[in-house]
């Protein structure tokens, strides 16, 4: 039984449908790729997945339980735990004092109102910012302020992390630790989603790859069959045929004014 399952999603908003029938699931220990091009509907299936959406139609079921209609701090609470693509960090408070207030708020929820400094430091070690730990958090680079996104939420040790475009903002060195971040919290049997536009890391990492377009799911499956497959080259680079993506076909990027 998979630990997050997307059951026939419809998100309507008003004539748009942003998220059209779309059903994937996502599994334990494994990083699931999200990815589409821009206004795919990746973020409204996020929003749906955490309760800040309600789904005009379809259920999402978290742990074999229908969670459609909780609201998003009960799905917390149950251990699913989000990044979002904007930031949100107290930017006046220190980048450790971030990470304090995010444990206390998570212990708090156990009856527990003091973080360790240890327990804080290890938070800022896991994700590389222990350098940046005095430093006011709207101070810090765009990168740095994603991996303690990152830390706030692994302060409420969550079965489930959503991620929106973490890499973000990280350098090429920067990514590929996030890269082995990322594998080393899957392998403590987390389940991770990330929606990416780095296609690089989506396919070095994920073991499975949902592609939406047009707020359908067009294809599902592991990274190497998500980059052969023709209706993923025809969604991402506007060619319909695998021969005519030539060498495009290990890059899937999008293209500029392409499907939007
Ligand atoms: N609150 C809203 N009201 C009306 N339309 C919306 C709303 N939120 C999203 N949409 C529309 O729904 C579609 C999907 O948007 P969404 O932000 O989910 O896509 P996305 O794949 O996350 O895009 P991006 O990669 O650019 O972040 C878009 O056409 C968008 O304009």
């Amino acid at each position: 039984m998979p630990l997050l399952e997307v059951q026939r999603a419809v998100v309507q908003f008003g004539g748009v449908t942003a998220v059209n029938d779309a059903s994937f699931t996502a599994e334990r220990g494994e990083i699931t790729g999200l990815i589409g091009p821009n206004g795919a509907g990746k973020t409204t299936t996020f929003n749906v997945i955490t309760g800040l959406q309600r789904p005009t139609r379809g259920d999402v079921f978290f742990e074999r339980r229908k969670v459609t209609s909780l609201p998003v701090h009960r799905r917390a609470r149950r251990g699913m735990a989000r990044t979002f693509q904007r930031l949100e960090a107290f930017g006046s408070l220190t980048v450790r004092d971030n990470v304090r207030v995010a444990l206390d708020i998570h212990r708090g929820l156990r009856g527990v109102f003091t973080a360790s400094g240890a327990d804080i430091d290890a938070l800022l070690a896991r994700v590389g910012i222990s350098a940046y730990a005095a430093e006011r958090a709207d101070s810090v680079p765009t990168g740095t302020a994603r991996l303690l996104e990152l830390a706030r939420c692994l302060a409420g040790d969550p079965k489930l992390l959503l991620l929106d475009e973490p890499s973000s903002g990280l350098d090429d060195a920067e990514t590929d630790a996030f890269g082995d971040l990322l594998k080393e919290l899957a392998a403590e049997r987390r389940g991770i989603v990330m929606v990416e536009h780095d296609m690089d890391l989506v396919m070095a990492v994920c073991d499975q790859v949902h592609v939406l377009d047009f707020g359908s799911v067009i294809a599902s499956g592991t990274p190497g069959a998500i980059r052969s497959d023709p209706a993923v080259q025809k969604a991402y680079l506007g060619y319909s045929d695998v021969e005519d993506a030539g060498d495009h076909t290990q890059e899937l990027e999008p293209v500029p004014g392409g499907v939007a």
